[in-house]
């Protein structure tokens, strides 16, 4: 079973998926941007105010390209559950936006078209829900991305992603505090984990 966690920079994905290790020793803990070379290309592009927006998404894919045949298809071709901070809904959001300006069409609907030919695509994905003001002064401005008009551009793509298949996502409250955070994911994950046990059994 493939569960991703999304939402914008600072809304505590990264703590929430630290905090279920323990509940999950067996499971493959993984993420995007990847520890991989490809993953390190992305992290320079990143840190590039002028980076080309189109060379960076193909970045992106690479690295997504590489994640998925040397770590998503065998673990769960072994059964693992695999937990996943960021993955494919990340670059339909983020990408996007950065592409908004671009000379192109639709690039939301463009990005999902290239990932659709090769990805895998997630069974749930939990949605840290947080306001783009909360988010940048979480995340510290540090980068291009975390600026707040630019994440409230990514919040309402988000919310686009989730309007087309309501049924893959989970909402969950990230304006709250990291305990009620945390104890909200758990929950999530147990909920989801245990509903595709079942179906399994069917
Ligand atoms: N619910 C929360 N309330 C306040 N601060 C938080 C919360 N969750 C995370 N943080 C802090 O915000 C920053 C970003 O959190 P992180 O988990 O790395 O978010 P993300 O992975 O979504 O960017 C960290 O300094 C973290 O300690
Ligand atoms: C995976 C991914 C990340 N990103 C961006 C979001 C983050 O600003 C940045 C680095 O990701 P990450 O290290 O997960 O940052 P954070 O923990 O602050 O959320 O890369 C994209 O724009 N597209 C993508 O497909």
């Amino acid at each position: 079973m493939l569960l991703t966690l999304e939402g914008l920079d600072g809304s505590g994905k990264t703590t929430a998926w630290e905090a279920l290790r323990p509940a999950y020793p067996e499971a493959t803990f993984t993420r995007e941007p990847t520890d991989s070379w490809y993953g390190d290309a992305v992290y320079r592009s990143i840190a590039k105010e002028d980076a080309d927006p189109l060379a960076e998404l193909f970045l992106y894919i690479a690295d997504h390209a590489d994640h998925l045949s040397r770590v998503i298809r065998p673990a769960l071709a072994d059964g693992d559950l695999v937990i996943s901070d960021r993955y494919t809904d990340s670059r339909y959001a983020y990408q996007a936006a950065m592409l908004a300006d671009a000379d192109l069409a639709r690039p939301l609907e463009y990005i999902r078209g290239v990932h659709g030919a090769f990805t895998r695509e997630p069974d749930a994905t939990i949605y840290l829900d947080v306001d783009p003001e909360t988010a940048a002064a979480r995340a510290g401005a540090t980068d291009k991305y975390e600026r707040t008009a630019f994440l409230a551009e990514v919040q309402s793509n988000y919310e686009r992603l989730i309007d087309a298949e309501p049924e893959r996502f989970v909402r969950v409250d990230a304006g709250r505090s990291p305990e009620a955070v945390i104890d909200a994911v758990e929950d999530a994950v147990a909920r989801l984990v245990d509903a595709h046990r079942d179906g399994d059994r069917d």
